[in-house]
């Protein structure tokens, strides 16, 4: 590990390219899945789809420690090969207000259609825009001109408006892993005109489905914020901007291979074992609102109230790892979702059977793909998800020869590819429930028909694509020059767009600052 004070170093502190003509590649996100010591990278999809390219051309990834300090510290550097990760630690109050407030109890709720669920903190919102100018401050000092900056997810909506502001014209991306509400949703989000702003200072802005997509650019001409200038582009504030929707992918044959693999490994043997020959129907979810577990549950419950023959006959099996225990509302929804399982357990189980088995910790990649393999029904039934992997995850261990079934909520990003699965409304218990036994009486040939068309999508759009090919649109530069611009910068008139300044585009972003 290297330390460093990032205002006083004179020699570039990443390593070039590999290859010349591109620029580097700069991923931020809040939390950054530094590789363990031995430098064997973290498991995950993203992670090691983000790494790939980071290995490729050369970069670094930039967030949050994950740690506290109330003084600040050096940003905390770690090298391997061709790429770094440099992590900064933030002091409570920060993490209190921008993390646990702002991002998760304004941003998550709001984008996630839950306004009974908003906080509204001028505090937490003055923090978020605070913590945002702090990651880009520290982040300039480790930026050269050519470098391309892909930005992740909600945390950090505000930070390519503060780099404009700084100067900094490099070509930076924005990808949003949640979904985007309909205006009248998003609007009622403390200071949403200038988050909505803040957006439109990126080069290309991506989301997970055109559903989200569309209720974006709507909110920007309820606004009257930006003009569609044709081609996916838009035009504010002097400069052009590239929105497109770029459903987030799983590395498909990796984990087909895995879930084959798993055979061995001992808790899903441990989980084989103690199934005798009843169905497993399985959910796997952070312990969050929006993932609609309770409900999930209630439906289980209904199922075993309508359809007796089913009783002792299945087993559901949900792994729920707790998650931001920091937030008010996550403590009250881990008790609900409790009360929920301990209640069907209560009513429905028998001294030889438990119907639901609820485990509030995490599970190895490895073990998830067994288990998924496992699971003749696999419950994904968010109330609503950006994306959900685990989706993605469910159908890609499946065995092809003899494949469970996806039952899979509307309101899912994975519902715009996988519409080959069960769609539920997680909302409607008994539809839910009928779902299920569906599902465990769906004959063989209609299994395999499904799951086949959902495996296509999967092969096609892979995690590496997803990167590929959002990354390929941020490299256009002139893709969205509206034709005006680009005859002036034939002639030579528009300066190139790295090296220009801030003021060439309108300095009207200001920030937030509370009265
Ligand atoms: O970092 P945490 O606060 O502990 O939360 C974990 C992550 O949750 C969210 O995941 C989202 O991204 C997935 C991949 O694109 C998508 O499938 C899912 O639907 C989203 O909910 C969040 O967006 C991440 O930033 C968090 O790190
Ligand atoms: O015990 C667990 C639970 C979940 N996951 C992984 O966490 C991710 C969850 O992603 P998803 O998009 O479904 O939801 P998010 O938590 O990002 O909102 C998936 O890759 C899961 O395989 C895991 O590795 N172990």
């Amino acid at each position: 590990m290297v330390r460093f004070e990032p205002l006083t170093s004179p020699e570039p502190l990443f390593p070039k390219p590999k290859s010349g003509g591109e620029g580097r590649l700069v991923v931020v996100s809040n939390r950054v899945p530094v590789p363990s010591a031995s430098g064997s990278p973290a498991a995950g999809g993203l992670a090691v789809a983000l790494n790939a390219a980071l290995q490729q051309r050369g970069g670094f990834w930039f967030g949050w420690s994950g740690k506290v300090s109330e003084e600040e510290t050096p940003l905390e550097v770690h090298d391997f090969g061709h790429v770094s990760y440099a992590v900064t630690d933030l002091s409570q109050r920060d993490i209190d207000e921008y993390y646990a407030g702002f991002a998760n109890r304004a941003l998550w709720p709001v984008c996630h259609y839950r306004l009974d669920l908003t906080e509204i903190s001028a505090n937490d919102t003055a923090g978020y825009f605070r913590v945002n100018e702090f990651f880009a401050r520290r982040l300039a000092t480790l930026l050269k001109p050519d470098d391309v900056i892909w930005v992740h997810d909600y945390h950090f909506i505000p930070l390519a408006a503060y780099l404009r502001q700084m100067g900094f014209e490099n070509r930076i991306g924005f990808f949003l892993h949640i979904p985007w509400a309909p205006y009248d949703v998003s609007s009622a989000l403390p200071a949403y005109q200038t988050v909505l702003s803040g957006m439109t200072r990126y080069d290309v802005i991506g989301f997970q489905t055109r559903r989200d997509l569309e209720n974006f650019t709507r909110c920007l001409e309820q606004e009257n914020m930006a003009r569609e200038v044709g081609g996916g582009c838009w035009e504010a504030d002097g400069r052009t901007f590239r929105v497109g929707a770029f459903p987030i992918g799983i590395e498909t044959d990796l984990f087909r291979q895995e879930a084959r693999e798993a055979k061995s490994n001992s808790l899903v043997r441990r989980m084989r074992a103690s199934m005798e020959d009843r169905h497993l129907i399985i959910g796997v979810d952070r312990l969050d609102y929006s993932k609609g577990i309770r409900q999930r549950i209630a439906a289980f419950s209904c199922m075993l109230e309508r359809f007796p023959q089913m009783r002792n006959r299945v087993t559901f099996l949900q792994i729920t790892p707790k998650s931001r225990s920091e937030v008010p509302e996550y403590i009250r929804m881990q008790h609900e979702v409790a009360e929920q399982a301990g209640w069907t357990n209560g009513k429905f189980g028998d001294v030889d059977w438990t119907p639901v088995r609820y485990i509030n910790k995490a599970v190895s990649r490895t073990s998830l793909a067994g288990l998924y393999r496992t699971a003749r029904v696999g419950m994904v039934t968010p109330l609503r998800d950006g994306m959900n992997l685990v989706a993605k995850e469910y159908v890609a261990s499946q065995r092809g020869t003899d494949p469970g079934v996806l039952v899979l909520s509307r309101f899912a990003g994975a519902a715009a590819e996988l519409d080959s699965a069960l769609l539920v409304n997680p909302y409607d218990t008994e539809a839910t429930a009928n779902a299920i036994v569906r599902a465990l009486e769906m004959s063989l040939e209609e299994r395999k028909e499904r799951w086949r068309a959902m495996m296509d999508k999967l092969r096609a759009n892979t995690v590496d694509h997803w990167c590929a090919s959002f990354l390929s649109v941020l490299a256009q530069e002139r893709a969205c020059l509206s034709s005006d611009a680009a005859e002036r910068q034939d002639d030579g008139a528009l300066e190139p767009a790295i090296g220009r300044t801030a003021a060439h585009f309108g300095g009207s972003w200001t920030g937030y600052r509370r009265n």
